[in-house]
């Protein structure tokens, strides 16, 4: 029974990170992720000035609530979006400083509009210097008072954290009024780290009301990647094995654990204490086939289409558009190396519907999307001789190890090779 190891999550260390830089005090975050979004994120502090030291297994960040100690700084977000969209609202709420932002070709096409729409609406001096609603662009710091806002998280919910993180460091406070919302569980997430770093926060319904008054610096835990255990997860339901990760049980912060459920729902094993989870293979009929909503928890969405053709039904995935403005446009990736597998798929604006199949040898092509990579990985397991990929390497956005971590669990490297 592999008990598997799974690094720190990205969304909660990019987040403590936000909140360890704008909190009163110094906060040593305990297992934060390092992977090149992560390391992104912190490289960026380190541009605005703020004191960030990384040690194996814990970092220290010197908070600054008065804002970055940088008056003028050109910030690369590289591909990490929550670093291209956390970041400059941070900066927003400086009392002076003119704070630059670019991203990756990558992350340039990816969207920001209704953020940097709300920021302005707050009366930040925000420009962007060529696509408007997209990197590269300029905050001209200035502070922010607060007040009424109103936002459309229906393409990320990424638009509302940003602006929630933002409400402590406010002169009044916010009140967010939120019109759409796609991966819900994120903003829970984020409600309960913000608690947790000091801040009152508050939900009626679409309605969130952040008072002003900044943040407490802290030790904190970071929990292991839900989206990340999920390839281990999806791999033991395929391989007829059995995997445990601790530190992620019925307390853990992240929506995306959420996928043994859909695991459970077709057949597999799931036993979840406090801070574990166990997921066995189901019994001789193998996985069931599905129809299931995933806009709460869409990261994994490539991971079950990774395996659909495995299942004895066919497998339909519903109310996922928002993984067309993902690393890449995950809907068509999914569909287009599966039918390179010599599977059928249909998809339309925001489902895949895959048919049962027996995966033949290919190349994945991962089109720079760690996400891709790492689903087919497990595909790869029950295809003879395993698949390839064009750029293996893009698992360093969150897992720089995944594939020497994956071959140890599972035996079988999963071909990381041109
Ligand atoms: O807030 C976060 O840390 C994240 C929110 C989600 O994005 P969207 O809200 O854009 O779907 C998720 O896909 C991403 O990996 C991380
Ligand atoms: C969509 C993702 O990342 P982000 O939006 O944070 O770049 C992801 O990790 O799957």
């Amino acid at each position: 029974m592999p008990v598997v190891e799974i690094p720190g999550s990205k969304s909660v260390t990019a987040r403590a990170l936000f909140l360890a830089a704008a909190a009163q005090g110094t906060t040593t975050l305990v297992r934060p992720l390092s992977s090149d979004d992560t390391e992104g994120f912190a490289e960026g502090l380190l541009r605005l000035g703020y004191g960030v030291e990384r040690g194996s297994g814990a970092w220290r960040i010197e908070g600054r609530p008065t804002g970055p100690a940088a008056t003028d700084a050109d910030v690369y977000c590289r591909d990490g979006a929550t670093t291209s969209r956390f970041l400059p609202t941070l900066t927003a709420a400086a009392a002076h400083g003119t704070y630059r932002f670019d991203a990756s070709p990558q992350m340039r096409r990816r969207p920001l509009a209704p953020l940097t729409r709300a920021l302005r609406d707050l009366g930040v001096d925000l420009r962007h210097e060529e696509a408007e609603g997209h990197h590269p662009l300029t905050v001209t710091a200035g502070g922010v008072r607060g007040g009424d806002v109103t936002l459309d998280a229906g393409q990320s919910s990424q638009y509302l954290t940003a602006l929630l993180l933002l409400g402590p460091l406010t002169r009044t406070g916010l009140r967010i009024t939120v019109t759409d919302l796609v991966s819900a569980p994120y903003i829970g997430i984020t409600l309960a780290m913000m608690r947790s770093f000091g801040a009152e926060v508050r939900r009626d319904g679409s309605v969130f009301t952040v008072a002003p008054g900044g943040y407490r610096a802290t030790t904190y835990a970071i929990e292991p990647d839900a989206s990340t255990a999920s390839y281990f997860f999806a791999a033991a339901a395929v391989t007829g094995g059995e995997v445990t990760v601790e530190g992620l049980g019925k307390d853990a912060l992240q929506g995306d654990l959420g996928f043994v459920d859909v695991l459970r729902r077709m057949g597999a094993g799931v036993t979840t204490t406090a801070d574990r989870t166990t997921v066995t293979a189901p019994g001789p009929a193998g996985l069931s086939g599905i129809t299931v909503n995933m806009r709460d928890i869409s990261d994994t969405m490539p991971t079950l289409a990774a395996i659909a053709p495995y299942a004895s039904g066919p497998v339909r995935i519903e109310d996922v558009h928002n993984t067309r403005v993902k690393e890449c446009d995950r809907l068509d990736a999914c569909a287009q190396n599966l039918r390179a597998l010599g599977v059928t798929v249909a998809t339309g604006p925001d489902w895949i519907e895959i048919q049962p199949g027996t995966p033949a040898p290919a190349q994945i092509t991962t089109y720079g999307d760690h996400r891709i990579a790492m689903s087919f990985a497990v595909t790869g397991l029950r295809t003879p001789g395993g698949v390839t990929f064009d750029d293996p390497g893009c698992v360093r956005k969150t897992f720089p190890d995944f594939h020497e971590a994956f071959a140890k669990v599972f035996g079988q490297p999963s071909t990381p090779t041109r």
